[in-house]
């Protein structure tokens, strides 16, 4: 048996806050206009009911009591429509309100999750997430609430009259109602809710394998491959295909059977206003009864079709309140420490991580003792936990078990302010802002003065790109073709670091994907950052840590070996067999040149 899903509109309930009221009144203004509208069906029975009473005398109409009808009809038809318009008011106000209130909290609390978050959400992927949720909640209110208090209410009104004129056609009416209603219900409880979701599940996995094919063109381009190399996204489209088809063909039936049934009214009707016309001694009022009757039936039935497209726009809505409760679940991160460190020294102890409830541990009880002003290197197998534990020392994500402090101080108790100012992180691959130059550099230290700029960029061997730009550092990155090489981009981001002279840097081994030129002039700029700092190095070439104090060897989470260069080597273990094949790695490609020099 399906288990029954949790709903998630309570986040949409809370977020409307005292607009709770303007949607009240907006519920209730929709029924009383619905009440309104069948009013002047009512004043119609009227005006019809005294022709058709005198039809064989037509001077004994009484047309001061006709003008009459006519004013009370053209007062509830442009009340009701009044009454519509100020419905949709306080309902665009409620919604516009709730959407802003709910933008801004979800805007806020993005802010404060931790850096790492944004690892795994870019930006593209958030900018949807919030425009696209509350763009569906604020279409609700907006537009589905007032309609659907309309739906329901004027069904619910319409039944009190038609009991009010004609019990027995009244009967006739609704016994297809409730056959249609039966209908409607089984629909949504036999998995019509769960096709509505799983059709936007194929829709969305369609929309981002679309992105990435598009993003892959280049790739694809280069290397001559067909478009069936994309099988994700060809996938994805025909899954959206079989998809849409299944689900066409599950409520073709379903969907005609309740059309059928709501349309069907006048096949009891009629037999039912035949039956009273024989028996009745009054055929007058029973032909009026059957006016009325039949007049009203078009109307029931749309209002009936609403209630069936609201639910399923409401099931739409549920999705996307669900997704943002996920975003309103990540855990925030408080910067409410006051701390200043007595000493950059860093103190691992007992750390374990993992990066969600639901996912493994990927450090697994790591010590270590960081002395001010050393260097220690982490090397080790990709995914082993080098950049993790890097990325924890600089508070991209909270430790939950276990601690680190950087002089005396967990890294909680730390003010924001020491936090900013203790550590520059150096990525393995950077980015530089689209703006100029000076602001690329000066983004740690807007108060920079334009020497200390240019000594930064000249300490960051940057001084032959400034050469070429146009308006050297008020150059604007990617105005009139200004761009830069990785290898320059990574010089500049040394700049910046070297500016911000923090007394920890964290360093993602910034020349893995340099060429030799860039890679020599990187060198030189890394030695003018690192002088005098504490550097947490992640190494991805073995060459590039022999000089450092400690190198820790991570593997699977845990450190499985530490010490210098020359200690781990006499260990002979891990690192010496890492060692041994990078060196492997790095003669096979000399032998191979002087092969063919031969
Ligand atoms: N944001 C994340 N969410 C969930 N798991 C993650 C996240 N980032 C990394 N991991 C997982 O944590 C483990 C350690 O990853 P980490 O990036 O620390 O390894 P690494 O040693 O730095 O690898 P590499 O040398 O390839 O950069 C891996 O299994 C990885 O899949």
């Amino acid at each position: 048996m399906k288990g029954k899903k949790k709903s998630h509109m309570g986040l949409l309930f809370k977020e409307m806050g005292a607009f709770k009221i303007t949607m009240i009144l907006s519920i209730i203004v929709a029924a009383v206009g619905a009440y309104v509208s069948l009013r002047a069906y009512g004043y119609i029975y009227n005006a019809a009911r005294e022709v058709i009473i005198h039809i064989e005398d037509s001077g004994g109409v009484d047309t001061l009591y006709l003008i009459d009808m006519g004013k009370h009809i053209l007062f509830c038809v442009t009340g009701a429509y009044g009454l519509y318009g100020l419905a949709l008011l306080f309902s665009h106000i409620t919604a516009f309100n709730t959407a802003a209130r709910l933008k801004k909290r979800l805007l806020r609390h993005i802010g404060s999750l931790p850096l790492g978050y944004f690892d795994t959400h870019p930006s593209g992927v958030l900018r949807k997430l919030v425009e696209k949720n509350t763009d569906a909640a604020e279409t609700l209110i907006a537009h589905q609430i007032p309609n659907t208090a309309q739906s329901i209410a004027l069904p619910v009104f319409f039944a009190i009259y038609m009991f009010k004129y004609n019990a027995m056609m009244a009967i006739a009416c609704i016994i297809p109602v409730v056959i249609g209603f039966i209908l409607l219900v089984s629909i949504m409880m036999g998995g019509g809710s769960d096709f509505v979701r799983k059709y936007q599940k194929a829709s969305a996995d369609m929309s981002d394998a679309c992105v990435e094919y598009v993003r892959g063109i280049p790739v694809m381009k280069t290397f001559g491959q067909s478009a069936d190399s994309f099988k994700r996204y060809k996938d994805a489209v025909t899954n959206f295909a079989d998809f849409v088809y299944k689900f066409a063909i599950s409520m073709m039936n379903a969907d005609s059977s309740y059309n059928t049934a709501i349309n069907s009214i006048f096949v009891t009707l009629i037999p039912a206003a035949l039956y009273m016309f024989k028996t009745s001694t009054d055929s007058k009022s029973v032909i009026l009864d059957f006016i009325f009757f039949a007049s009203m039936i078009p109307l029931a039935v749309t209002l009936l079709k609403r209630i069936m497209s609201n639910s399923s726009e409401s099931i739409i809505v549920d999705e996307a309140m669900e997704a943002l409760e996920k975003v309103f679940n990540e855990k925030s991160q408080s910067f409410a420490g006051s701390l200043e460190p007595e000493n950059f020294d860093i103190s691992i102890r007992d750390l374990t991580f993992r990066y969600s409830k639901d996912t493994p541990v990927v450090i697994d009880g790591v010590n270590l003792e960081i002395p001010e002003k050393s260097t220690v290197a982490f090397v080790g197998m990709s995914g082993s936990g080098k950049s993790t534990i890097a990325n924890l020392i600089a508070r991209f994500w909270d430790v939950e078990e276990g601690a680190i402090k950087i002089g005396g101080c967990e890294l909680k108790e730390l003010s924001k302010k020491s936090i900013d100012s203790l550590m520059s992180v150096v990525f393995q691959e950077s980015t530089l802002l689209k703006t100029t130059l000076a602001q690329n550099v000066a983004l740690y230290k807007p108060d920079a003065t334009k020497d200390e700029i240019l000594r930064a960029l000249h300490l960051a061997q940057c001084d032959d790109i400034l050469e070429r730009l146009p308006d050297g550092i008020d150059t604007v990155y990617g105005s009139k073709g200004t761009y830069f090489s990785g290898g320059e981009i990574q010089r500049i981001a040394i700049a910046r670091a070297i500016l911000k002279d923090a007394p920890i840097v964290i360093l993602d081994e910034a020349t893995a994907f340099a060429d030799a030129e860039n890679e020599y002039l990187i060198r030189k700029a890394l030695e003018k950052l690192l002088a005098d700092k504490t550097v947490i190095m992640i190494a991805h070439r073995m060459q590039t840590v022999r000089n450092a104090d400690k190198i820790c060897v991570i593997d699977n989470g845990k450190i499985a070996e530490s010490g210098t260069h020359r200690e781990l080597m006499i260990m002979n273990g891990i690192y010496k067999k890492m060692t041994d094949e990078y060196e492997k790695a790095v003669n096979w490609k000399f032998e191979r040149r002087e092969a063919v020099n031969a």
